[in-house]
């Protein structure tokens, strides 16, 4: 029999914890799987908990919660041998939606018992992994507002990015991109692995998993009176042809800005020096997809 381990962020999404089990019982393939269930009692909890069953020989660890939940077990599977499943719990759920991870809860049980296994890239900004994305501009502002917010979902979402738009003050930001010297006023500078900071809003839309390079996405100074283009551009997967957006690929990345102090990773928020470095992590998580 497979191990699975289900980590549980009881504060993400409404189902009640019963429910779930349940859920797991009628549609996890039981003549393949044996399984049990943790539940986190604190903020990146899940991060002691995912890299203690991997090292017990868990062979597959499921997240069960939004962006931040599978990045907290993310950064204790990395370089080992279980793989990561999602069951998508979240508002954004970016991770998720970037891999065609069905919303629905049944769903993305039975795709687990399918074990269609693949091996992606990660990223590391400022000594911590990251899945999706990490970016210093609009984006880490928002990812703070939310942080504080005890509400969730795109309506709260939207409300936030509407209110900050128009005051956020872009900054001219030093970027170095594999030793390439960039230097550029942005709103949003943000360094994608996977297309989408969740609500299906594909900041890289072309962003591939397993190819080795980051999708360095900036967006420059822009009127704001534009934004809601820009806004459609990014839900309609054509943000890279606006003329405000400059796209590089790259692996090593540097960002400098004497006021910088916020940095946001997969949607969570975190503070940080004046310069921080981005590295690519090539074919470092097992995943399980469609
Ligand atoms: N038991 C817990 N108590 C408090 N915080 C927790 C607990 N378990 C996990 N967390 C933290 O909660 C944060 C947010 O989790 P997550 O993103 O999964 O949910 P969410 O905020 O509801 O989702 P979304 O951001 O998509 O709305 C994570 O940073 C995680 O470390």
């Amino acid at each position: 029999m497979k191990k699975i381990l289900f980590i549980i962020n009881p504060k993400s999404g409404m189902d009640r914890v019963k429910a779930l089990k349940s859920l797991i019982d009628q549609n996890l393939d039981h003549s393949i799987f044996e399984y049990k269930i943790a539940h986190t009692e604190y903020a990146k909890h899940g991060t002691e908990i995912a890299r203690q069953g991997a090292a017990d020989g868990f062979h597959i660890i499921v997240a069960v919660g939004g962006d931040g939940s599978v990045n907290d077990v993310i950064a204790g599977l990395h370089n080992t041998n279980a793989a990561l499943a999602i069951i998508p719990k979240g508002s954004g759920n970016g991770l998720a939606r970037s891999m065609k991870i069905p919303l629905d809860s049944a769903k993305a049980i039975q795709l687990i018992n399918k074990e269609k296994k693949i091996t992606i890239d990660l990223g590391k900004a400022d000594g911590k992994i990251f899945v999706s994305n990490a970016g210093v501009g609009f984006d880490a502002l928002v990812a703070r507002k939310f942080a504080k917010s005890n509400r969730r979902g795109m309506a709260i979402y939207s409300w936030i990015v509407t209110k900050y738009l128009w005051m956020y003050k872009e900054k001219v930001w030093q970027i170095e991109v594999d030793g390439t010297p960039i230097k550029e006023k942005a709103f949003i500078l943000t360094v994608a692995n996977a297309a989408q900071f969740g609500y299906n809003f594909k900041i890289a839309p072309h962003a591939d998993l397993q190819d080795g390079l980051f999708d360095i996405v900036i967006i420059k100074k822009y009127p704001k009176i534009l934004g809601a283009v820009i806004a459609i551009r990014a839900f309609n997967g054509s943000i890279l042809k606006s003329k405000y957006v400059l796209h590089f690929k790259g692996r090593s990345i540097t960002i400098r800005h004497p006021e910088l102090s916020l940095l946001q990773m997969d949607g969570d928020v975190y503070k940080c020096g004046t310069e921080v470095k981005i590295e690519m992590q090539p074919a470092s998580l097992h995943v399980i997809i469609p």
